[in-house]
């Protein structure tokens, strides 16, 4: 599903890399914590799977495909298997609840029947059924991120990226996106979330991927925040780097195959992850220096109900509103961007469009007023 091989990046004027010869491989319906301090590399990961940055060194393989040999004007297609959640949240301010979700679709061409029936599906999905015609500055920050959510599966992707999700949610809340993204994993999304929070980690037990600097040191099947310095998970370098995958993974990507969210082949990432094998080359261990965790162990114990059904979890979710509320003073989402009427955050490119920002269309690729389409359905 995932693998890189020998891949090293180091960003112009660094003279350490960012990654450093990383060779590690992610199975189909896996759900991978990227866990280690600030600066170990974890964003960095996550870019280099959604094709945001290049490796210098080495070879990414996803869904099949090495990513080396996609063209640039190819990579917003190939997002389109891709879902990314942040830890801002990311919404459209000026847009309704359901229009966020349905702008994904409209950009990469949809039908108006496919959009009616996704959408609503998917915000069922995610707890928001009633909320459709919602502002973002409207809902709790535990909805707006379950907006995100459901913006990045409603095109039914087959890997999620979380970069922080629950960065800026208090516990209960953050406790009812986990329930989300493990219901999300469950049916069949291979899910791989970059977090700090030691609570979610403790309480999930699933595969950690601990960076420090730049490399792995901890590679661990159903594990915790902290543990032992141990590389459980196989990984087998390839010799040659122009070797495919060796799965049949490479013909599915091929032939346009995406997973179903609701309905895609069940298991846990325990049962798909590797035999466990120790390696002998297994690194020393690592001091954890990542700034304290919000999310205790103890914080999550107490947040309880956690992994209930998100039914559930919707009313423990509006309860904490005001939780949610008070949580916000720590978020960084400047609250006079949410508001509509205002123009959308320009700042992240006052050259891209809306579209080549999300990753939905090729920078500099043809504008609204061109003929030429180049968003389309992928299969
Ligand atoms: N665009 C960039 N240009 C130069 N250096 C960068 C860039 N992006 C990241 N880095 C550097 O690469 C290293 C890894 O950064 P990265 O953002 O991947 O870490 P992280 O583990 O995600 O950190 P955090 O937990 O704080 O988000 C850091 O030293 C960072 O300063």
């Amino acid at each position: 599903m995932i693998r890189f091989d020998s891949v090293t990046k180091t960003y112009p004027g660094q003279s350490k890399p960012a990654l450093d010869d990383l060779g590690v491989e992610i199975l189909r319906g896996e759900f991978v914590f990227l866990v280690g301090a600030s600066g170990s590399g974890k964003s960095s990961f996550l870019r280099l799977i959604l094709k945001e940055e290049k490796p210098s060194k080495g070879s990414i393989h996803v869904l099949g495909q090495d990513l080396g040999t996609i063209s640039t004007r190819k990579v917003p297609y190939f997002r389109r298997s891709l879902g990314v959640v942040f830890q801002d949240f990311r919404l459209l301010p000026n847009k309704t609840v359901y229009e966020n979700v349905a702008f994904t679709l409209r950009v990469i061409g949809k039908s108006r029947g496919f959009i009616q029936s996704a959408v609503p599906e998917t915000l069922k999905l995610v707890g928001l059924e009633g909320k459709e015609k919602r502002m973002p500055h409207e809902l709790s920050g535990g909805e707006q991120q379950r907006v995100a959510i459901a913006r990045a599966i409603v095109n039914k992707p087959q890997i999620l990226l979380a970069d922080e999700p629950t960065g800026n949610l208090d516990p209960v809340t953050s406790a009812g996106i986990m329930t989300l993204l493990e219901r999300i994993n469950a049916g069949g999304t291979t899910i791989i979330m970059a977090t700090h929070e030691a609570g979610i980690v403790d309480q999930m037990q699933r595969r950690v991927i601990e960076l420090s600097s730049g490399a792995i040191v901890r590679d661990q099947r159903d594990a915790g925040y902290d543990g032992q310095t141990v590389r459980d998970v196989e990984y087998e370098p390839v010799i040659d780097p122009a070797t495919p995958m060796p799965d049949s993974e490479a013909a599915a990507a091929a032939a346009g195959a995406t997973a179903t969210v609701a309905t895609a082949a069940s298991g846990s990432a325990a049962t798909t992850a590797a035999t466990a094998a120790q390696t002998d080359a297994a690194p020393e261990p690592a001091t954890i220096t990542a700034a304290a965790p919000k999310v205790t162990p103890e914080v999550m114990r107490d947040a309880a109900p956690l992994y209930v059904e998100p039914e559930a979890t919707d009313e423990v979710t509006d309860a904490a509103a005001e939780i949610t509320a008070a949580a916000t003073g720590q978020i960084q989402v400047d609250p006079e961007q949410l508001k509509p009427g205002e123009k959308p955050a320009e700042a992240a490119s006052e050259h891209l469009t809306l579209a080549e920002r999300l990753g939905l269309r090729a920078p500099g690729g043809p504008r609204r007023d061109d003929t030429d389409q180049e968003v389309g359905p992928t299969s």
